[in-house]
């Protein structure tokens, strides 16, 4: 059975992607297209996207009890008019954390982990574009192993 453990029981629960986070910000730290995005972030930035990202993922709602949940992961990325240079070098560098901390290797977890690293920071990119109004409310959103529908817009 696929759903027999959640991503985040896969990757290693909370520890493990504390550490992904730690390895991903400090090469964030060192790369010439992505330190000057970052240059200003909260000390505990790291942390909070692991909570974020264990939520997703389907463990504690951690970002939710403590951290505003959604509406303040979108208002961080509003305005920020993030570019595709950006996004791609935020997905290479997780991709390269997650080698260096030693997430798990095998095909299904990667492809369900780098298919919400896609997804996520489109979103990301196309939540920051100046004058972007997204919806601001909605519940942390849930990834799992499986295959996303194509999106058909939203139905009334
Ligand atoms: C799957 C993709 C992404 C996820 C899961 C994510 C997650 C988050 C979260 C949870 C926060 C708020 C942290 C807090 O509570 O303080 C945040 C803030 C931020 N994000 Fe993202 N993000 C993604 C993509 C991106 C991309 C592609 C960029 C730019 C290249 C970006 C740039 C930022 C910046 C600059 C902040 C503010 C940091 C600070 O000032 O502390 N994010 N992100």
């Amino acid at each position: 059975m696929t759903d027999e453990y959640t991503l985040f029981e896969w990757a290693g629960g909370a520890g493990a992607l504390g550490k992904l986070c730690e390895a991903f910000y400090q090469r964030v730290h060192d790369d010439e297209v992505l330190a000057p995005v970052f240059a200003g972030m909260h000390p505990d930035h790291p942390k909070y996207v692991a909570l974020w990202l264990g939520e997703v993922f389907g463990g504690p709602a951690g970002y939710t009890t403590e951290r505003g949940g959604y509406p303040h992961m979108l208002r961080m990325h509003l305005g920020r008019a993030i570019t595709e240079p950006q996004r791609r070098r935020w997905v290479n560098l997780m991709q390269d954390a997650a080698d260096e901390v030693g997430l798990p290797g095998d095909p299904e977890f990667r492809a369900a982990f780098v298919g919400y690293l896609e997804w996520g920071t489109r979103l990301a990119v196309e939540n920051s574009r100046p004058g972007a109004d997204p919806v601001r409310d909605a519940p942390v959103p849930k990834w799992g192993w499986g295959v996303a529908p194509p999106y058909r817009g939203s139905v009334a």
